[in-house]
């Protein structure tokens, strides 16, 4: 007997607060309810919080022990049960549906061809009927660049979802997939975009190049895949590219990435005479045929001169995957030879749960092998149900609870993405459990407030196809949902909310403003469109200087809003420098005992502060504490005196940047009864704040960048020789028999200017990319500088 449905725990959710009160005062109750719940199956058992499906298919004795495990469970730790599932075997007609849906993303190093194996997948799958190139002769360009920008600098910038059918044929059989599918930028300036597709897909292709194998953008994306448990199978594009090779992409991927890594195919030939590749696991030949290579030919014959090669190539596999799967290692070390069927599928368990991936090969530019890269996606990376999805449940304590995606449990999704369109704001959003439905209402549980979806497309690129309903474990995009990126929404019955992902804070800022006054208006609709779709992009106007000012995560990202500005919006702009956001931080304690008092005639005003400020324990936020006692303050003082704090905070006194890493304690005060108010309170923290902080040994703090940076050995001196002149600090280098990398802590303030130095220095071979790390004290030279040439802007400024 099975039970092949699912005890409906979101319900003992709803009700557990109730029920583990009741539990743990009568554990009795327990025991009663758990003989009573076969009785009462089929419908809400509301005294136990379970709510029970399909009961008849079940035996009365392993509904039991069942629903008994999840009381038993309920009783022993209330706090952290918020959602039980039961699932022996999964529902066959949910199973059956997920096993066929993949949500997939292609990240890479720029240029490594993601944007043109896309244009192949669509066109092997159907979805578009020809092919255009990045940057190519025909003008059209790329369906997944859709944006001039991107097809005139054949860069993607924003990252475009499509959905495509592939119909995988095996032994005679054929299985249709659907695929939702990321195409995503490779510049780091645009990570943003990569962190969001990454946080809602459940699989990845790492596109590499044949000649450069791992660069320094595929280290990033490696580093972002693994702060979202990205299982990836590897693709070795370009090997029509002169001096490919792609064991030095395999070997790199076990160095440089220290993922365990064996190539499931040998390439054909290579280079001019790259003609297809051996499945190293049926030990066929797979050749493509066709104008577009959309013919798939697989021979049981291998060419002559491969089949040594293959052999030795199958054994590494084998051996690889013995390292990582307990299956395989049996049997090799029985000295056995697995078969197709069992190869194949210990690489599919060793790469859904991080431990491998299986490098493919091919040219997406050649029309070759893509169609074995796709048919992997469906072999190796997971459905939506094998990948653990996590939500908080805010009515219990933030209690973790696993989504699982099934239709007919209650509905939970993320607004991953947002994007203002001809017809409004698009809203991206994943459906991780439950469906959505046109004319649905749905709950937004950050705001709480309900909206109605009014439509629901697939997106193809830039265009849509609507539909009636979105079913689990799919991505779509919503018209008409105000929201911001990032906000998850329920159907109601549920207080659950998605942890957000990771945004990077800016590190670069601008001033800006437009050439023309008359193009105020379409300047502020521009900004408040970007700063809705991209959390990474800031604006802010400078008190003082009240310009304009925005901030990104590097000059291409900036450059590219102030281009999209002139395309978009027809608004032409004037820019400043760019600035580097740096922070001020105090290093030392200082009390202070401040007294506002304005009592000349009138109302006047007054506000006493007593307490201290001191350096919190880390340099990532401000911290403001009240530890009055004897109600010297009263609450509503004490608020205003967190505002002041605040404020203070955004301008700091040493450069106008704004302060990190401080704390101030509030511990005593006075009030008069007629002249205090929440400004004076206000005003008086901040007065204090400023005193205090000049005080306490004020300090500059600047961003370091994680920067890595590969070139060919011989440049190596000449870059280490640029990084010390840099002050940079060198973490790690790795020598390969080509290139090395080596791993710095760099300060953004020092690269300005890198990309063309390194360019120079190493004959356009060397590459880098930065990401933000954390911020550090300025060197004492700088600092100095940086504070009398503020001083020196604010007295020209007063005078
Ligand atoms: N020789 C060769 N060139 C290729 C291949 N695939 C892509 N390219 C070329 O490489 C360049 C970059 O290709 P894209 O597809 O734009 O690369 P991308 O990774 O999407 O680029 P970004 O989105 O800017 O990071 C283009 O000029 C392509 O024509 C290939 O298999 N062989």
């Amino acid at each position: 007997m099975r039970i092949q449905s699912l005890i409906r725990a979101q319900s003992l959710a709803k009700s557990l607060r109730n029920e583990a009160r009741i539990a743990s005062r009568c554990p009795w109750r327990c025991a009663f309810s758990t003989a009573a719940l076969p009785r009462i199956g089929g419908t809400n058992g509301s005294r136990t919080g379970l709510k029970l499906e399909n009961t008849q298919t079940f035996g009365q004795r392993r509904w039991q022990s069942a629903a008994a495990a999840v009381l038993e469970k309920a009783t022993a730790d209330p706090s952290t049960l918020a959602q039980e599932t039961i699932i022996e075997n999964l529902d066959p007609v949910e199973a059956a549906r997920l096993a066929r849906v993949r949500n997939i993303g292609i990240a890479a190093h720029i240029d490594s061809g993601k944007t043109t194996a896309t244009e192949r997948v669509l066109f092997y799958t159907g979805r578009i009927n020809s092919i255009h190139e990045v940057r190519g002769k025909d003008a059209v360009g790329a369906k997944m660049d859709s944006m001039d920008l991107e097809r005139e600098k054949g860069i993607t910038i924003q990252s475009a979802a499509t959905f495509c059918d592939w119909v995988k044929k095996e032994n005679g059989q054929e299985e249709r997939y659907h695929i939702n599918l990321i195409d995503t930028p490779g510049h780091i300036d645009f990570t943003i975009e990569v962190e969001r597709a990454l946080r809602v897909l459940d699989g990845a292709v790492m596109i590499l190049c044949a000649v450069s194998g791992v660069q320094s953008q595929t280290i990033t994306v490696d580093r972002q895949m693994r702060r979202y448990n990205v299982p990836r199978i590897s693709f070795v594009n370009k090997m029509d590219r002169m001096g490919a090779n792609p064991w030095k992409a395999v070997e790199q991927i076990n160095q440089k990435l220290r993922i365990p890594a064996a190539a499931i195919q040998v390439p054909i030939g290579r280079e001019d005479n790259f003609q297809g590749v051996v499945d190293l696991i049926r030990m066929k030949a797979i050749y493509n045929e066709g104008s577009k290579g959309e013919v798939i030919v697989v021979k049981d014959e291998i060419p002559a001169d491969l089949v040594e090669l293959a052999k030795e190539k199958r054994q590494k596999l084998i051996e690889t995957l013995a390292d990582v799967d307990d299956e395989i290692a049996e049997i090799f070390l029985d000295e056995k030879e697995p078969t197709p069927e069992q190869i194949k599928a210990a690489i599919r368990r060793a790469t859904v749960s991080l431990k491998f991936t299986p490098v493919l090969m091919g040219s997406a530019l050649a029309d070759k092998s893509v169609q074995p890269m796709l048919d992997a996606v469906c072999d190796y990376l997971p459905n939506p149900s094998e990948v653990e999805n996590m939500a908080l449940d805010k009515r219990r304590k933030e209690a973790p609870v696993k989504l699982v995606s099934y239709n007919s449990l209650p509905f939970v999704g993320l607004a991953f993405k947002l994007e203002e369109s001809n017809f409004g704001q698009l809203t991206y959003i994943r459906v991780y459990q439950g469906s959505l439905r046109k004319g649905m209402n749905v709950f937004n549980a950050r705001s709480d407030k309900k909206v109605k979806i009014p439509k629901i497309v697939r997106m193809h690129s830039n265009e849509m196809e609507e539909v009636q309903e979105i079913g689990a474990g799919e991505i779509c995009a919503v018209f008409g949902v105000d929201c911001a990126s990032g906000d998850t929404f329920t159907d109601g019955s549920l207080g659950y909310t998605m942890t957000s992902m990771f945004v990077p804070e800016p590190v670069i800022s601008l001033s800006i403003k437009p050439k023309n006054t008359k193009d105020t208006s379409n300047f502020s609709k521009a900004m408040n469109r970007f700063q809705r779709e991209d959390p990474t992009f800031r604006v802010h106007v400078d008190p003082e200087s009240q310009e304009t000012v925005i901030s990104g995560m590097g000059e291409l990202h900036l450059d590219i809003y102030v281009e999209r500005m002139r395309r978009e919006y027809r608004v032409d702009c004037e820019t400043g420098q760019p600035q580097v956001a740096y922070r001020e931080t105090i290093t030392k304690r200082v009390p202070f005992d401040h007294t506002l008092k304005k009592q000349t005639g009138g109302s006047g005003d007054f506000a006493r502060v007593v307490g201290w400020m001191e350096p919190s324990e880390a340099l990532t936020e401000n911290k403001f504490e009240e530890q009055i006692s004897g109600g010297t303050i009263s609450e509503k003082f004490l608020f205003a005196c967190e505002k002041g704090f605040m404020a203070s905070c955004q301008k700091g006194p040493l450069l106008g940047h704004k302060v990190l890493g401080t704390s101030m304690v509030i511990n005593d005060g006075a009030t008069h009864a007629v002249d205090s108010s929440e400004m004076a309170f206000k005003n008086a923290t901040q007065q204090a704040f400023r005193k205090a902080f000049v005080a306490g040994a004020p300090q500059v703090l600047e961003p370091l960048m994680k920067t890595t940076i590969t070139a060919p050995n011989e440049f190596q001196g000449n870059v280490v020789g640029l990084l010390n002149k840099r002050n940079a600090v060198i973490n790690d280098t790795e020598i390969g028999p080509e290139d090395f990398t080596v791993y710095a802590d760099c300060s953004l303030n020092s690269m300005f200017g890198f990309s063309s130095q390194l360019r120079a220095s190493t004959q356009g071979k060397g590459e880098f990319s930065m990401e933000f790390s954390h911020y550090s004290p300025a060197p004492p030279q700088l600092q100095k500088e940086l504070v009398a040439k503020y001083e020196k802007e604010q007295k020209e400024r007063n005078a």
